[in-house]
C-alpha cells in the first residue's frame, strides 16, 4: 500500500517548485500517471522510491513514512521492498541472465532461489536465455530480464518509467500485462509512469500531472 500527501519538490532555489496530487492505493491497486515530457513524471516517481527528497510533504509505503529514514535504512528499505524498472537496463554485464538474478537477490538480502529464478524466466518466457551475458539479449528479452530484476524480490511496490515508449502496440500490451501479471500474483502496488496513452485502458487508476 502507498499513500502520499502534499508532495512538493525542487531542485534548486532558483528552480520551480513541483506540486504533487495525493496518491492513495490498496492492496494490488495499479496506477498509471500520465503527462507530457517535462511535466515532472520522473521527478515524481524518484520521490516515490525515495531517490529524492521532497521540499513538503511525505510518501508512506506499508505504512512507513520514507523519507523519515537513515540514508541507510531508506537503501534497504528499497532495495527489500521496491521493484524499479527503468527505460535503460541496469543488469551487469559480465554476468548472465540467471547470475544477474541471483544477485538481485543477493542484494535484497532475500534467500537465493534457483526454482524461484527458473519459474520466473519462465513466465516471462526467456529462461532459454538463462546462461546467456546481458549483452547477447535482443532488446524485447533485455526488456523482460529489466522485469525480471524488478520482480523476482517480491517488492510491496513495481515502479516503472516509460516502459513502453519503444515498443510497438503489441509488445506494449504484452509488457504492462507482465507487469500487471507479477505486480497481481506478489499482491504488489504497480505505478507506471508514461506519456503513452495507448496503455490506458490496462489500469484501474490513472492520473495527468
Ligand atoms: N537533476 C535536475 N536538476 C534540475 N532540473 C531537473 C533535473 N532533473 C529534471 N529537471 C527538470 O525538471 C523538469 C521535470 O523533469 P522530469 O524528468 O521529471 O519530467 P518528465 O515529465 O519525466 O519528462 P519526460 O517525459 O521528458 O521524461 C524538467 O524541466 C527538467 O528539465
Amino acid at each position: 500500500m502507498i499513500k502520499t500527501s502534499g508532495l512538493t519538490f525542487q531542485y534548486d532555489e532558483r528552480d520551480m517548485v513541483f506540486n504533487f496530487p495525493d496518491i492513495s492505493l490498496g492492496p494490488s491497486e495499479n496506477l498509471l500517471i500520465l503527462g507530457k515530457s517535462g511535466v515532472g513524471k520522473t521527478t515524481f516517481l524518484h520521490l516515490l522510491a525515495g531517490l529524492l527528497t521532497p521540499l513538503e510533504g511525505k510518501v508512506e509505503i506499508e505504512g512507513i513514512s520514507i523519507h523519515s529514514l537513515s540514508n541507510r535504512k531508506m537503501d534497504r528499505f528499497r532495495g527489500q521492498n521496491i521493484g524499479l524498472v527503468f527505460q535503460k537496463n541496469h543488469a551487469i554485464q559480465s554476468l548472465n541472465v540467471f547470475e544477474n538474478l541471483q544477485a538481485r537477490l543477493f542484494f535484497a538480502n532475500k534467500a537465493i532461489s534457483n526454482t524461484i529464478i527458473s519459474d520466473l524466466l519462465e513466465q516471462l518466457d526467456i529462461i532459454d536465455c538463462q546462461s546467456k551475458k546481458v549483452r547477447e539479449l535482443s532488446e524485447g528479452q533485455l526488456q523482460r530480464l529489466g522485469i525480471a530484476m524488478s520482480v523476482i524480490h517480491r517488492p510491496q511496490l513495481i515502479l516503472a518509467d516509460e516502459p513502453t515508449s519503444s515498443l510497438d502496440d503489441d509488445n506494449c500490451e504484452a509488457v504492462i500485462q507482465l507487469l500487471i501479471d507479477q505486480a497481481t500474483a506478489n499482491n504488489a502496488n504497480l505505478i507506471v509512469i508514461t506519456h503513452d496513452g495507448r496503455i490506458q485502458p490496462l489500469f484501474q487508476n490513472s492520473l495527468t500531472l
